[in-house]
């Protein structure tokens, strides 16, 4: 394991913010740490980082107790959302800032810097300076100049949080691609479950301080803990005392075994998606279908239809 969390608990006064949390992130591995505000996200990347120090429990980096180690020497990178880059510096010479301090040969820094840079598409902004970069090209730059040093590993607060929704989704499928390419034990904080799903191979949901559920993509949206990492990680609906996917209902004109009797309130079509708004029992419920489906069955406002959750589908009850 890259890194290995135990029992850790920090309270800011006398507010908890991580109870008895444990973790491990296996080595190379890209990992999401997901979870809605204030549930103690960044808190715990910065108990891994070094820049908070955990009241009980212990944290491992590649094997080394590290809970009483400084940053500087437990051999990570940062990136946080607001990267504060060095204003009077190039391109170039921020990315090359941890060489030159630890006063590596020139020739050696000149190559290792045009080789980040290349691998972050920014080779030809190497002359630069930060202001004249946009959001997304700064925040390249930032994971260059953390990549610089080597780290064993990689700590990414929202790194793309404060970007416009277009440029986030391009940076993410960037760093999934950097990711594949240099395989350095990745760890990122998100409150985004479309920008985990997309990029990590482990995503950890944390809530209220605590570690609610860890595994894959798969495992977490499929088979979700409980019905805050099923609402948390996608869309959900309320059919027969049970939380399912709006995908997973199925919709007929015909009664159907196990089916209820549904009211059509509203018909809304999203491109492709087609959402059908139901009343069951008064109380509302809706449907994803295709618009192909949608158009088969005719579906309309006020017509009575039969919904039931697909059989083999996914569904949480939900205590009365
Ligand atoms: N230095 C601090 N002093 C006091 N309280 C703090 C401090 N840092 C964080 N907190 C509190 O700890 C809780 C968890 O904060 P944290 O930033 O870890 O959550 P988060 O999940 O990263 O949320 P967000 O996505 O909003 O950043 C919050 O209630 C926050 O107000």
């Amino acid at each position: 394991m890259a890194i290995e969390v135990r029992d850790v608990n920090k309270s800011f006064g006398t507010t908890p913010v991580l109870r008895d949390v444990s973790l491990d992130v296996a080595a190379g591995s890209l990992t999401a740490l997901l979870g809605p505000s204030g549930g103690g996200k960044s808190t715990l990347l910065r108990v891994i980082a070094g820049l908070e120090r955990p009241d009980t429990g212990t944290v491992r980096i590649s094997g080394v107790d590290a809970t009483r180690l400084s940053p500087q020497r437990r051999n990570v990178g940062f990136v946080f959302q607001h990267y504060a880059a060095f204003k009077h510096l190039s391109v170039f010479r921020n990315v090359a800032f941890g060489l030159e301090i630890r006063k590596r040969p020139k020739d050696e820094i000149r190559k290792r810097v045009m080789e980040l840079l290349e691998l972050v598409h920014l080779e030809k902004l190497a002359d630069r300076y930060p202001s004249q970069l946009s959001g997304g090209q700064r925040q390249r730059m930032a994971l260059a100049r953390a990549l610089a040093v080597e780290p064993q590993v990689l700590l990414l607060d929202e790194p793309f949080g404060a970007l416009d929704a277009q440029v986030r989704k391009e940076l993410r499928t960037w760093l999934r691609r950097l990711h594949d390419e240099v395989h350095v034990t990745t760890v990122f904080v998100t409150h985004d479950q479309e920008e985990a799903i997309e990029v990590a191979d482990t995503i950890v949901v944390l809530a209220g301080g605590e570690v609610v559920q860890a595994g894959s993509p798969g495992e977490v949206y499929d088979n979700p803990a409980n019905p805050f990492v099923m609402r948390f990680l996608g869309p959900v609906t309320e059919i027969g005392g049970s939380l399912v996917r709006p995908h997973d209902v199925e919709i007929s004109p015909d009664p159907v075994e196990g089916g209820a009797p549904a009211v059509i309130s509203r018909v809304v079509r999203l491109g492709f998606e087609v959402r059908v708004e139901v009343e069951i029992g008064g109380h509302e419920a809706w449907v994803q279908v295709t618009r192909e489906q949608a158009d088969r069955l005719g579906l309309g406002p006020g017509d009575t239809v039969h919904v039931r959750p697909a059989p083999g589908a996914r569904s949480l009850a939900l205590a009365v």
